[in-house]
């Protein structure tokens, strides 16, 4: 290994769209029902390139398009993007060109939110990258004006060492966030939440599910199937269909497609700067009952020594859930914040400890 380790944590946008209110095109692509989705995958591959980026499998439904990329996942809706990246993926020089060819299917830009936690190697990082000022200058520089309502903020305030800290930025057109929905997916929009949780320090009996045995013979495909059994990650939830790819000699990443909510995990897990994430974006509309359940399973698979927990919602019942769900499975509060953004709602960072390993 070089200087240092693979980097785990990753950087996560999320730009939404609407149609221009031109009514021959909003009639065309309304047509069609497709927006992003109509994007031809030359496109995304040249999005994806200008990130350092390499699609590795794809899987769509009647509601998005799901990519597993080499360096995390991309996730395609009608009026919205979410792409996460790891490494040392420069992901804010995807904007531009997503915004081009949004622009050419009649969507402009409503919304955009960037967010991270803190890297495990920030030295290794490519410029915009270096810091989140930079990072700020570089969203700030590529949006369009009109995402006039814009906060950057490092959660929790007043501590600039934490190893443990959630950067977010948030930039949108000041409209309700309701009014922003996509309009194919009929849930109640504004009932909508995304939870971001990254694990450090790994149990090691779980970090070595990740590894595949030498001389396997296996495809990728069918190695990331095994290990989805076998870390029980297909009982986190049960109802979504599975894209799965196992990395050699080590390493897995999945995208989960349940209607119109998707669920992520990638893993990193060796030894020293071993790592996980988990990302679920659901809605309390229909996901309520499930939101305690999934964090317990979720700590189950990996059975971090550190876990953070960001939740961005407009409903508490998001947030309290939480530490509900993560104290009986030992895994301790150490610190929580709040902060409210423009559109999106509150953003709430839980950092969590292990008191100490069950056997
Ligand atoms: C699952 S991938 C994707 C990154 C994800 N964000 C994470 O933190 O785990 C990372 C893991 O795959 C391993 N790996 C093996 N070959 C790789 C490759 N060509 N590109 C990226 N990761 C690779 C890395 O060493 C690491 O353990």
């Amino acid at each position: 290994m070089a200087l240092s380790g693979f980097e785990g944590f990753e950087k996560r946008l999320e730009l939404r769209f609407r149609f221009f209110h031109d009514p021959d095109l909003e009639h065309f692509i309304g047509d069609s029902h497709m927006g992003l989705r109509l994007l031809p995958i030359e496109s995304l591959e040249e999005i994806l390139r200008a990130v350092h980026c390499t699609v590795v499998s794809s899987m769509g439904n009647r509601f998005f398009d799901s990519y597993v990329l080499l360096e995390s996942s991309l996730f395609v809706y009608p009026t919205k993007v979410v792409i996460k990246t790891c490494g040392t993926t420069r992901l804010l020089k995807s904007i531009a060109p997503l915004l081009c060819h949004a622009c050419g299917l009649g969507l402009e830009l409503v919304a955009c939110r960037y967010t991270r936690g803190s890297f495990i190697f920030p030295k290794s990082q490519p410029f915009p990258h270096t810091s989140f000022d930079d990072e700020v200058a570089c969203l700030e520089e590529n949006l369009p004006l009109h995402l006039h309502d814009r906060k950057a903020s490092i959660m929790p305030s007043g501590l600039p060492d934490s190893k443990y800290q959630w950067h977010v930025f948030v930039a949108s057109t000041g409209d309700h966030y309701s009014s922003l929905c996509c309009r194919e997916i009929m849930l109640p929009e504004d009932e909508s939440f995304t939870i971001e949780v990254c694990m450090t320090d790994l149990d090691p009996v779980s970090a070595r599910k990740f590894y595949r045995p030498p001389g396997d013979w296996k495809t990728s495909e069918s190695a990331g199937k095994e290990m989805t059994a076998a870390t029980r990650i297909q009982d986190i939830n049960p109802n979504a269909l599975i894209c799965d790819f196992a990395f050699d000699p080590c390493g897995y990443s999945m995208n989960g497609l349940d209607n119109a909510h998707y669920s992520t995990i990638h893993v990193t897990p060796e030894d020293g700067f071993s790592y996980a994430s988990y990302e679920w974006e659901g809605s309390t509309y229909d996901c309520k009952e499930d939101i305690i359940r999934t964090m317990t399973r979720v700590a189950c698979v990996f059975r971090p020594g550190n876990m953070s927990v960001s939740t961005t919602s407009t409903s508490p019942y998001v947030w309290r859930a939480i530490a509900n769900a993560l104290e009986p499975v030992g895994l301790k509060c150490r610190s929580y914040s709040v902060d409210e953004f423009p559109t999106v709602g509150v953003v709430a960072f839980h950092a969590l400890t292990a008191g100490r390993r069950n056997g």
